[in-house]
């Protein structure tokens, strides 16, 4: 399955953008009493203000113009009122919008953060991690910014436009007409540009992931990169997405800054037909100077939102950008689902591959046709040359991918119909690159293992002497409680696979997978974990894959695994002339 987010149709994404916009309002809808709260107060807070202009010109033409001075004192003491209202109102709304983006920063990260634990692993060979973070740190960053800070603005604008053209119409229909023709025209600029805006802006985001992703990559190999002298290689490749960046950056900063000049000239425009036609009418006498001044203070609050309007709407489509960014993910399902689970096969083997044929995505056939089992309570060895398919057999025993044809089948069953929990208990794998995160060695142990989450470092410990562990808990200084910090260099990659054998024979498996599980354990150590591997419920399955040959000599079988192919190789010294064999060929 193509699960790679920068290589999706861009028709595709347009297509749903209307659909991901709903999604947007689904999210939303848990707002819906914040958001209710918030809208009440806007409408209050700007009928009050929308009357500010009205207010002024009656004051004018009733008051002033007649000298009455205790009037004049009454409407002031009233527009007072009505400022301190609204700014009382302006606090709550923005305290409000804040506590909504913040929460709607909150889920987003969690939605994003929960879905990348259920994707497979092909997702994760697809995409780039410092991407991926990206979408979680700024893509949602985007939107928090919009709903806290813009939407506000956005809404109260609209109502104040709204009001102000009303009022601009029903005062006198032909000086508004005249007032509002600019703003139709803004409405069309806006509308042929905004696809465009729309578009650059996800360029940019998407050049900021692959930025990301470019310091993620030289970062985590930083080593590889000061020991093979490869700094100005890395240099020159950092440079070129980071000119990339500036590039979309700047294309995107061109439009998006487009508009505010333009909507500022508009609005001026507007100013200057009011006051050439206004003063006309009142040369006219129909029209009186207070009524010009209110006029004149609708259209500024006609014309000012619009041009705040221009930049908000910029912020809107960085956040839609950035929406379907996050949406790209959160819509995404794994494919490997559980299936309901049919009747399993009477006396089956552990494992049985039927007609099994495998490819990643993008790759050639990996395993072609293959067809084997595994019994109860034997040591199987997969040996073979490098690139040969020993991991993906494994993989696919473990179910980390599903065969593109045929079937693996678990005790009898489609090993697609047990869940990730009852899969997880039956099979235990150890990766040639384990992972640990930051914790002491207990909590890295009892990683995913009910049965032991709760228990004492001394119950641990006897727990772990009767499997035989405590001898391999001995190479480290502080036993359970050494301190492991993910990523870091406090502990060699030996002492990792250490702790990831100790962590898989404790949840005590029917099948345990070595992928290359003692490759950077000394002899000696080694020899502790055979006498482990030996001391296992004898209904244990082990599946070795290991290039040092003495691992695999005391296995029950041993399958050779090249080009597609596994065949069944008999006794190690057959295993060893088929290897031999291979090398000379090639
Ligand atoms: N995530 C992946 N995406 C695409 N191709 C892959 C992926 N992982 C492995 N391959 C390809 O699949 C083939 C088999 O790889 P695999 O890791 O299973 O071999 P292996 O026998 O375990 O090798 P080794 O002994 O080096 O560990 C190789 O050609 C490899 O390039």
């Amino acid at each position: 399955m193509n699960y790679n987010l920068n290589n999706t149709d861009t028709n595709e994404q347009q297509s749903t953008s209307g659909k991901r916009l709903l999604k947007l309002l689904a999210y939303i809808k848990t707002e819906h009493r914040a958001l209710l709260g918030v809208f009440g107060i806007m409408v209050i807070s700007q009928t009050l203000t929308i009357t500010v202009p009205y207010v002024v010109g009656y004051t004018i033409d009733h008051y002033v113009a007649h000298k009455d001075f205790s009037g004049i004192l009454r409407c002031a003491g009233l527009l007072l009122a009505i400022f301190l209202v609204n700014l009382i109102f302006a606090y709550s709304q923005t305290l409000m919008m804040g506590k909504v983006g913040q929460r709607m920063l909150y889920m987003l990260r969690s939605a994003l953060f929960v879905k990348l634990q259920e994707l497979p692993i092909a997702f994760f060979n697809q995409n780039k991690t410092g991407d991926l973070i990206s979408r979680i740190n700024n893509d949602t960053d985007k939107m928090n910014q919009f709903f806290s800070q813009s939407l506000v603005q956005f809404a109260s604008g609209i109502m104040s436009m709204i009001g102000a053209g009303i009022f601009l119409l029903s005062i006198n229909w032909k000086l508004g007409i005249a007032t509002l023709t600019p703003a139709i025209l803004l409405l069309l600029f806006t509308r042929i540009l905004s696809p465009l805006v729309k578009k650059r802006n996800a360029a940019n985001m998407k050049s900021t992931g692959g930025m990301s992703a470019e310091i993620q990559e030289s970062l985590s190999n930083f080593k590889v990169i000061i020991a093979f002298n490869r700094r100005d290689y890395f240099r020159k490749r950092f440079d070129q997405v980071n000119q990339q960046n500036y590039k979309t950056a700047t294309a995107a900063g061109v439009l998006n800054n487009i508009f505010n000049p333009v909507f500022s000239f508009c609005s001026q425009i507007a100013m200057l037909a009011v006051l050439a036609y206004g003063i006309y009418l009142i040369s006219a006498g129909e029209f009186t100077v207070g009524l010009l001044i209110s006029y004149l203070s609708f259209s500024t609050y006609f014309y000012n939102p619009i041009r705040q309007l221009a930049i908000l709407w910029t912020n809107f489509q960085m956040a839609m950008a950035g929406w379907d960014r996050i949406s790209q993910i959160l819509e995404l399902e794994t494919d490997l689902k559980v299936i309901p689970a049919g009747p399993a096969k009477e006396n089956a083997p552990l494992i049985s591959f039927q007609h099994v044929q495998f490819r990643y995505a993008d790759s050639k056939e990996i395993l072609k046709n293959v067809s084997f089992n595994m019994e109860q309570g034997k040591t199987y060895a997969l040996v073979g040359p490098t690139g040969g398919g020993k991991t993906t057999t494994a993989s696919l025993i473990a179910r980390l991918y599903d065969p593109t044809e045929g079937q693996v089948l678990l005790n009898g069953r489609d090993i697609r119909s047990y869940t990730p929990e009852e899969r997880t208990r039956k099979i235990g794998f150890i990766l040639q690159e384990p992972f640990l995160f930051s914790g002491t060695i207990q909590e890295n142990i009892v990683y995913g293992n009910p049965t032991y989450a709760d228990y004492s470092a001394t119950q641990l410990r006897e727990v772990m002497e009767k499997v035989g562990l405590d001898a391999l808990l001995e190479r480290f200084e502080d036993g359970l409680a050494t301190n492991i910090v993910s990523g870091n260099d406090g502990i060699s990659l030996g002492q990792k696979q250490l702790i990831a054998f100790m962590r898989a024979v404790l949840r005590n498996p029917d099948l345990l997978v070595l992928d290359e599980a003692t490759a950077n354990i000394d002899t000696v150590t080694e020899q502790q974990l055979e006498a482990v591997l030996k001391k296992l419920p004898a209904h244990t399955t082990r599946v070795i894959i290991a290039h040092r040959l003495n691992t695999i000599e005391n296995a029950d079988e041993i399958f050779f695994v090249n080009n597609g192919e596994i065949t069944r190789a008999g006794s190690f010294d057959h295993a060893m002339n088929m290897l031999l064999q291979h090398e000379r060929n090639t």
